[in-house]
This record gives C-alpha cells, structure tokens and sequence, in this order.
C-alpha cells in the first residue's frame, strides 16, 4: 500500500530548541494514523509542517506520493484541514459558511446539504456561527473540512472538550469518511479515542517518535509478564508468566477457585507513562 504521508529525518527548531527531532514515519493510503503525545510534543507542530504552515530545517517529506516542495495549491484539493483555529465567518450562518467555501471550490450546493446532513446539522443549518454551540461548531468546521470529499484529512485534536454524545457522532462520522476511502492523520490527547478509531498510532515526546504500531501490537509488546485470576471470593490474584505461575494457576483450578484468567495488556496511556514518566 502506497504512504500518502511520509517524513524522513525531519528536524525543525524554534529559538528554544528543536520541536521536531529527526522524525521518521509514514502514513499508507486508507489508513487512520493516530498522532499521541504530551503538551508541546509537537503535534500540531508536525500537521503545520504537513500542510506547508511552517518549513522544515532538514529532512524530506513527501505527500501523496509527491515531494512536498513541490506540492500546489491544486494538490490540496485533495486535503482537508481541521486545526484548532476555525476558517468559518461568526457573523455567518452555518449554511453561508458552506456555501461560500463551496463556491471557492466549484461545489455545488447539494452537496452542501449532503454534507449538513451528514453531520446532523441540517435543520440547524440557518444558526449563525457564533450562537453555536461548542459541539455544534466543531461539526461544522469538520464538515467545511470534509465538503470536497479531500482524499486525506488532517484533524488537529477533533474532540477536544466536547460531550462524549457529540465526540461519538464525530467517531462514526470519521469511520464512514475512512470506509469510503479517506486517509486520517488525527492528533489526540485521548488515549481511548486512539485505540477505538487508529489503525496505528505514533506516539512523539519532545519532537521524537518513540513508539510506533498497531494499538494492539504496542500493547502486546509492552505487556507485562503477569497474568491475573479472579478467584472464588472475587479477589485477583497475579501471578508471573513463569513455571511457578502456571503451577499456582493450575492449583487454583483444580480447587475449584479459579473464576477468570486475565493477560495483564496495558492500554494506551499506560504504555506512554513507562514509556515517557509524563502524562497527557
Ligand atoms: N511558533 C512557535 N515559536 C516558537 N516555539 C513554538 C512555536 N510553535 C510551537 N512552539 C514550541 O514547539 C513545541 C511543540 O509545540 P506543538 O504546538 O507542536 O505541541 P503539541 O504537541 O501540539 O501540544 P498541544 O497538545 O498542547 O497542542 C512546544 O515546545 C512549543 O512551545
């Protein structure tokens, strides 16, 4: 499978020190790419390099299978951009917002209600930016970032601070986009959001990548060597992955206590602690 996205010892340094130190990644076509890390890892820093908001110091970077020196303007048709500072107009409504993005774009307007629908703004869609909700806003700005059916999404932290009915409305609406073809290159401080939307996820700390796979692989790759068992009386008893182990757990059995067996699998946040000592 072709990387739509793909970064090779890229450095970029502000006055304080580098934000971005020799990242190495790439993203396939088709995929959800989940982008993790502390404050000031250098998330957003990375989308801004993706989509040409700052320059980088050294190393290559390439996007839709294209330097990104020489990527143009027409080649972000095939992008979408969802960042933490809105492009809509507060003193317009949502349906003016869209129309007038689409009329920039040469879309035409059934797909602009196509696309209210599709993010259940549809009957909402004459309420001024400004009176919107939280929520309502931020399904607005994703639905002035999907309008051209962009053929990879950039989703600067999509959920941040929003109730978990709206997160979940976002979350199937970002599964549907991907099922029908789209590529998703999302940031996220929430862990859980990772595990149930990314195909793989990255997780950076202070401009490095320091890990990178499969939600499932990094958790089998840092599980502990520990299994627990629910015994009789509802109390967990651990016991190591060794011979020892294996001797008390078929003890238990054969008393008759032993109710469930558990691998000990960290999840996400879990593995950045032992990974970094910080949280999100
Ligand atoms: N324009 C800038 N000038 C100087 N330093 C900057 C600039 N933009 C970002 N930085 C620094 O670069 C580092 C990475 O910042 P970045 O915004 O990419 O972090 P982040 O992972 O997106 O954090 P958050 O989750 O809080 O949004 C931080 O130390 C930040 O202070």
């Amino acid at each position: 499978m072709e990387n739509l996205i793909e970064l090779k010892k890229v450095c970029l340094r502000f006055d304080l020190g580098f934000a971005i130190d020799n990242l190495t990644f790439g993203v396939r076509e088709r995929e959800i790419f989940g982008f993790l890390g502390p404050s000031g890892a250098g998330k957003t820093t990375t989308i801004k390099l993706l989509t040409k908001q700052l320059k980088r110091k050294s190393g290559a970077i390439s996007l839709l299978g294209k330097d990104i020196d020489k990527v143009t303007r027409s080649d972000y048709d095939e992008i979408g951009i969802l960042s933490d500072t809105s492009n809509l107009y507060e003193r317009m409504s949502i349906q003016d917002n869209l129309n007038f993005f689409a009329d920039l774009r040469g879309i035409s307007r059934s797909q602009v209600s196509e696309v209210l629908d599709r993010v259940s703004l549809g009957e909402q869609r004459k309420q001024l930016f400004k009176k919107c909700s939280r929520g309502m806003k931020q399904r607005a700005i994703l639905a002035s970032a999907v309008l051209h059916h962009p053929k990879l999404l950039f989703l600067d932290e999509p959920t941040s601070g929003l109730d978990p009915a709206t997160s979940q409305e976002i979350h199937s609406l970002l599964l549907d986009l991907n099922r029908e073809g789209t590529t998703i290159f999302l940031t996220t401080h929430n862990m859980e959001e990772a595990d149930k939307l990314c195909h793989r996820v990255g997780i950076i700390n202070q401009g490095k990548l320091i890990a990178c796979g499969t939600p499932r692989d990094l958790k089998l790759e840092f599980a502990r060597d520990e299994i627990r068992v629910m015994t009789k009386d509802r109390q967990y008893v651990t016991v190591q992955k060794n011979e020892a182990g294996a001797e008390r757990i078929a003890e238990l059995i054969k008393n008759g206590d032993c109710m469930t067996i558990h691998s000990s699998e960290p999840n996400l946040e879990e593995i950045f602690l032992q990974l970094t000592g910080r949280e999100f």
